[in-house]
């Protein structure tokens, strides 16, 4: 089976003083979520679309899937504390409903990446059908400076610096695998799925991203996001 996973279950902090989670709030004429889970029902190969949402919201959630999805493929399911914690919680859903079969694989995608495009998902499929673990990057355009104490410590070569995007695509068995061989502090550091797989000595391949495929993470964010959709209508 070939699942999508859309992560919907943080709090967006970093958006300020806004009435709800950034995922919920409306780009255009609906909300940043709504824009997601369409891109990922245009792709008929998913068996099921899991959207991991906080567990104060999942009413809400329901409600809106309610009023602008009509695929029955998408299932809504509570997150947890941390990303990883809400990716964990669809794979455990996945788990109870489905069973988790040798050559099952999930397509992660986080609900704020509302411009994912058909390429990206179709690419990260084939990649992870082949593959036991896919990142999606884009090559850095600032030179990557590593610093500490107000000092530079490193200046990486930049050809070989990319920005981690998303999706993030598992075979989940080794999805699974991996996370459990983590110490709890390693769980606690990770701010990337990937990396569980990395940390556990996995290679993780890669799939070229967009740049228009930015997560909106910052009230600017926002406001480049509906430019770019009134532009578009
Ligand atoms: N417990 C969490 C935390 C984050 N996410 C999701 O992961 C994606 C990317 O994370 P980020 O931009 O960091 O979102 P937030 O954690 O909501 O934002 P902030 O860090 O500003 O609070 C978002 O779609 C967010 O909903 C999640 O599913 N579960
Ligand atoms: O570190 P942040 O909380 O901004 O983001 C965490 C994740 O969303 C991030 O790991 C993926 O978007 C891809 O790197």
């Amino acid at each position: 089976m070939i699942y999508a996973q859309i992560l919907a279950g943080g709090k967006g902090t970093r958006m300020g003083n806004v009435p709800m989670p950034k995922q919920f709030l409306l780009l255009a004429d609906k909300p940043i979520l709504i824009h997601t889970i369409e891109k990922f029902t245009l792709e008929s190969r998913f068996d099921a679309i899991l959207v991991v949402c906080p567990a104060d919201w999942v009413s809400h959630t329901e409600d809106i899937i309610k009023k602008y999805i009509t695929d029955e493929r998408v299932h809504v399911v509570v997150g947890g504390a941390d990303r990883n914690e809400t990716l964990m919680s669809g794979i455990n859903y996945i788990q109870d409903h489905y069973g988790i079969q040798d050559d099952d694989v999930v397509v992660t995608h986080d609900a704020v990446r509302p411009f994912i495009t058909q390429r990206i998902i179709n690419d990260n499929i084939i990649a992870v059908l082949e593959n036991k673990a896919v990142d999606t990057v884009v090559p850095a355009i600032d030179t990557i400076v590593r610093g500490a104490n107000d000092q530079v410590t490193d200046i990486p070569v930049r050809s070989e610096m990319y920005q981690g995007q998303t999706p993030q695509s598992f075979h989940i068995k080794t999805l699974i695998d991996s996370y459990n061989a983590l110490s709890s502090e390693q769980k606690a550091s990770l701010s990337d799925s990937c990396k569980i797989c990395s940390l556990a000595g996995q290679k993780v391949s890669l799939v070229r991203g967009e740049n228009y495929n930015f997560k909106i993470t910052t009230p600017f964010d926002l406001r480049v996001a509906s430019a770019l959709v009134e532009k578009r209508s």
